[in-house]
C-alpha cells in the first residue's frame, strides 16, 4: 500500500493542460487550465509549476497544446524554442523536448498532435513509474538505519523534491512516502530554501501526507547534523552531470558539506532523465540566475488569510540571486535512481 497523492500536479484534459499552481501553496489551492503554449511557458518561467520532472512533463504537454491550432515544421520548432527558453538549469525540461522532437519532427503534420499527445502521456506515465522504484530503492537505505537505531529515522531535505515536483510520489520524498507506507517511524527536518521557499511547498505536503516533519532555517542545518540529530539527508537534482556533479537549489552545497564533515551520508535522488551525459562535470552546468526581487520580497498571507508581500529589503539594494548550486561528486555517498543506488563514479553504466 502507497501514501495517496493528495492533488494531482498535472493533467491533460483535451484542449487545456491542468496544473496545481504552486505559487499560491501552501496557503491556497488554486487549479490553473493552461490553454496555450505562452500559458505552458509562463507557468514554467513563472514557477507556477516547478520542479525538474514536472517541468518536463508540462513542457511535453505544451508541445501537444501548441500543435493544436497547426502541426507544421514552423509551429512546432516555435513550441520547441520558446519551452526550451524558460528555465536553464532541469535538464529534464531539455531531455523532454529533445524526446519530443525526435518522435515528432519524422511525422507528417497530420500525425503530429495525436503523436504527442502519446508521448506527452508516456512521459507522466513512466515518470511514475519512475518514482514508485527510487522509492523503493530509498527505502532500502532508510530500512537499514531503522533496524540499527532506536526511535525514528530522521531525514533531512532541502527545497522541494515531493510529489509536487513530480508526476508522482516524488524523488526525494519518494523514500519517505515508502518508509510511512512500511510503517517505519520517520522524520523529515525541512529546510526553508529562501528565497524562494519551496520547503515550505515540502512542510505543506508532508503535513497532507501526514508525515511528522518540522520546518527549519535553511542555517540550522549544519548544527542539527554537529548535534547527531540526522541520520541522513536526502535531496533531489535538477542536473546531474556525467561523473556525478550534481545541481540542485541553491543551499544544497552547503548541506553537503556539513554533512560530510558530520559524517552523515548525503544521497540524491533523481531519474536518468537528470542524468546530463553529455555535460562532463558541475563547471559546464548552466546555473539560472532570478530576479532580485525574489531575495527583497517575502510572499505569504496576511492576518485575513489573502496573499500578501513583505518588502524586507529597499527595491534597490543589489542582490544576487543564482537559483541552484553544484555539490561536487565526492561529497555525495550516493545516487537514488529507478536502476538502484549508485555511486556517483559508476553513473556512465547507465547511459543510453
Ligand atoms: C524532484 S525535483 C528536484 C529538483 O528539481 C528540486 O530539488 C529543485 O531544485 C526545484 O527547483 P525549482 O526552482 O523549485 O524548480
Amino acid at each position: 500500500m502507497s501514501v495517496p497523492i493528495p492533488a494531482p500536479t498535472l493533467s491533460r484534459d483535451g484542449a487545456r493542460v491542468r496544473i496545481l499552481d504552486q505559487t499560491a501553496l501552501p496557503h491556497h489551492r488554486v487549479t490553473l487550465a493552461l490553454d496555450s503554449l505562452d500559458a505552458v511557458a509562463h507557468a514554467i518561467r513563472s514557477m507556477q509549476v516547478r520542479g525538474a520532472p514536472l517541468i518536463g512533463a508540462t513542457a511535453a504537454c505544451g508541445v501537444a497544446l501548441a500543435l493544436q491550432t497547426a502541426a507544421d515544421d514552423a509551429t512546432l520548432e516555435h513550441a520547441l524554442t520558446e519551452l526550451g527558453a524558460t528555465r536553464p538549469t532541469a535538464v529534464n525540461l531539455h531531455w523532454a523536448l529533445a524526446r519530443m522532437a525526435r518522435v515528432l519532427r519524422p511525422l507528417p503534420p497530420t500525425e503530429r498532435l495525436a503523436a504527442a499527445e502519446r508521448e506527452a502521456d508516456a512521459i507522466i506515465t513512466e515518470d511514475i513509474a519512475t518514482n514508485a522504484a527510487i522509492g523503493q530503492h530509498g527505502l532500502a537505505l532508510i530500512a537499514a538505519i531503522a533496524q540499527n537505531r532506536p526511535g525514528p529515522v530522521r531525514v533531512m531535505t532541502h527545497c522541494n523534491a515531493g510529489w509536487l515536483a513530480t508526476l508522482g510520489h516524488g524523488t526525494a520524498l519518494s523514500p519517505v512516502y515508502a518508509a510511512q507506507a512500511a510503517g517505519i517511524d520517520i522524520e523529515v527536518w525541512v529546510s526553508e530554501t529562501r528565497p524562494r521557499n519551496q520547503g515550505l511547498l515540502t512542510a505543506w505536503e508532508l503535513r497532507e501526507s501526514g508525515v511528522a516533519h518540522r520546518l527549519i532555517a535553511d542555517n540550522a542545518a549544519g548544527l542539527l547534523m554537529m548535534r547527531g540529530e540526522v541520520d541522513l539527508v536526502i535531496t533531489g537534482a535538477d542536473r546531474v552531470a556525467a561523473n556525478g556533479d550534481t545541481a540542485n537549489k541553491i543551499g544544497t552545497y552547503l548541506k553537503a558539506l556539513a554533512a560530510a564533515d558530520n559524517g552523515v551520508p548525503f544521497y540524491i535522488a533523481a531519474p536518468v532523465s537528470t542524468i546530463d551525459f553529455a555535460c562532463p562535470n558541475g563547471a559546464a552546468i548552466p546555473i539560472e540566475d532570478r530576479d532580485g526581487d525574489e531575495v527583497r520580497v517575502l510572499h505569504g498571507r496576511d492576518a485575513i488569510g489573502a496573499t500578501a508581500q513583505l518588502r524586507i529589503a529597499p527595491a534597490d539594494t543589489a542582490t544576487g540571486n543564482p537559483a541552484f548550486d553544484v555539490t561536487p561528486a565526492a561529497r555525495i555517498t550516493g545516487i537514488i535512481t529507478e536502476h538502484g543506488v549508485m555511486v556517483p563514479h559508476a553513473l556512465a553504466t547507465l547511459a543510453p
